[in-house]
């Protein structure tokens, strides 16, 4: 283990854009103090995870683990959970908090016994001041209405949502609507993050993007790394949390390629064009998204972790291999139990951006993932179009 952690290590330090010294200070250094201390003067900071499915619960995991190392953090680490009642008529926060998993979301993982479940929103984030968003994005408006006005002190976010909202005035990243509802900074974490293998520890990377204050940052870095979850820094939010978002639909394109078994050569060439896609539209979006993000786990890597084995694509695949004919709602209740697709939101949201902004025609892998989530394509089309322009 100590040889691949230097092997990684090395890796890390030809690739990151970051700072090594201050990677390695913040990473390592167990005396660095969190840089906004909590409500009443409290000199450490509390951490509640907003959300407990299936990415959620690992990064409770993580936090937890590290809440118990480090000396600037309390051990509680708070999980919201939207409170079910499983076939056996008990609650799932009950059993959260009796066995120590998450039975329903990620079974079979102790998530550390300062992990504790609670159903009341409120209550779970009234003494924080370090909050994580982690939760599937169509349900974060909701969640910023019920909280909004309930965050009072210094508080700092983290989102881990892969998604986004379309208003009236434009496209609106889950970031921006935390800060706008709750009047709080908010970081974003991306990045090639199959949940259930950090869950068991395998090694992955993850990607910080922050907006101003580098402190901040690497204060999320410390609360997230861990010798198999190497996470870096990147000043590009919006970059960050659209690779994010955007990799989705790209995942649900490779999805039809595989229930088409059109094979290697082709899922490649639908990764390839889904990146330019997602940089180009990114950019257009937001002129400051630096290249080299994509170049970062949440760019690149996350395409191909996605593409090979995340949800979205599962669920794609059996929707062409079913022609098209059963419907993403219904594949998704019977292969998901309960886990939420993001991709096929997403292509709608992004079609009606295209849609709104006249781009149509320069992003036709996006536009055309969308006309086959919907049925007006066949899932052949996915490799029917023109060479495009983005
Ligand atoms: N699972 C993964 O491997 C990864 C997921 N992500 C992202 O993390 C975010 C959260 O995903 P997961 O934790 O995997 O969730 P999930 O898809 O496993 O679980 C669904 C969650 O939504 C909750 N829920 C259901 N109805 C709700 C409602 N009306 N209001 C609020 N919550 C409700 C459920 O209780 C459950 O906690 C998503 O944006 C996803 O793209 C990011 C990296 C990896
Ligand atoms: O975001 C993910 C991996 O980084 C998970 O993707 P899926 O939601 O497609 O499983």
């Amino acid at each position: 283990m100590r040889i691949r952690s230097s092997f990684f290590s090395s890796i890390f330090l030809l690739s990151s854009s970051s700072s090594p010294s201050s990677f390695f200070s913040s990473r390592f250094s167990s005396s660095l103090s969190a840089m906004f201390p909590g409500a009443n003067g409290d000199l450490k900071s509390r951490v509640t995870v907003v959300g407990s499915g299936n990415w959620g619960s690992v990064a409770a995991k993580l936090i937890a683990s590290n809440a118990l190392k480090l000396p600037s953090f309390h051990d509680e680490v708070r999980m919201w959970v939207f409170e079910e009642v499983l076939p056996n008529g008990e609650k799932l926060t009950d059993v959260i908090n009796t066995t120590n998993e998450n039975v329903k979301y990620l079974p079979g993982i102790k998530l550390g016994r300062n992990v504790v479940a609670d159903p009341d929103l409120e209550n779970a984030v009234k003494e924080a001041n370090m909050l994580v968003f982690v939760t599937p994005h169509q349900f974060m408006g909701g969640i910023c209405k019920m909280l909004k006005g309930k965050v009072t002190g210094e508080v700092e976010a983290i989102s881990l949502v892969k998604g986004m909202e379309v208003k009236k005035e434009g496209p609106c990243m889950i970031s921006s609507l935390i800060s706008k509802e709750l009047g709080i900074n908010c970081c974003v974490l991306m990045g090639a993050n199959i949940a259930n293998e950090i869950a068991v520890e395998k090694f992955s990377e993850a990607t910080v993007g922050y907006r101003e204050s580098r402190e901040i940052a690497d204060t999320w870095v410390q609360l997230f790394s861990t010798p198999y979850f190497m996470v870096t820094p990147v000043h590009d939010v919006e970059g960050v949390e659209l690779c994010g978002t955007l990799k989705n639909v790209v995942a649900i394109a490779a999805g039809f390629v595989d229930g088409l078994e059109m094979g290697n050569n082709t899922k490649a060439a639908i990764m390839r064009i889904g990146l330019r896609e997602m940089r180009a539209l990114s950019k257009l979006l937001f002129p400051s998204v630096k290249d080299s993000t994509f170049f970062e786990s949440c760019g690149v890597a996350d395409v191909i972790t996605t593409c090979l084995g995340g949800r979205n694509r599962r669920v794609a695949e059996a929707f062409a291999q079913s022609g098209g004919k059963r419907s993403f709602d219904e594949l998704e209740a019977e292969m998901l139990q309960g886990q939420k697709l993001q991709g096929v939101s997403t292509a709608r949201e992004v079609y009606e951006v295209l849609n709104h902004c006249g781009w149509m025609e320069m992003f036709p892998l996006f536009s055309t993932v969308h006309q086959i989530c919907t049925g007006r394509l066949k899932p052949e089309a996915i490799v029917h179009y023109r060479d495009h322009k983005a």
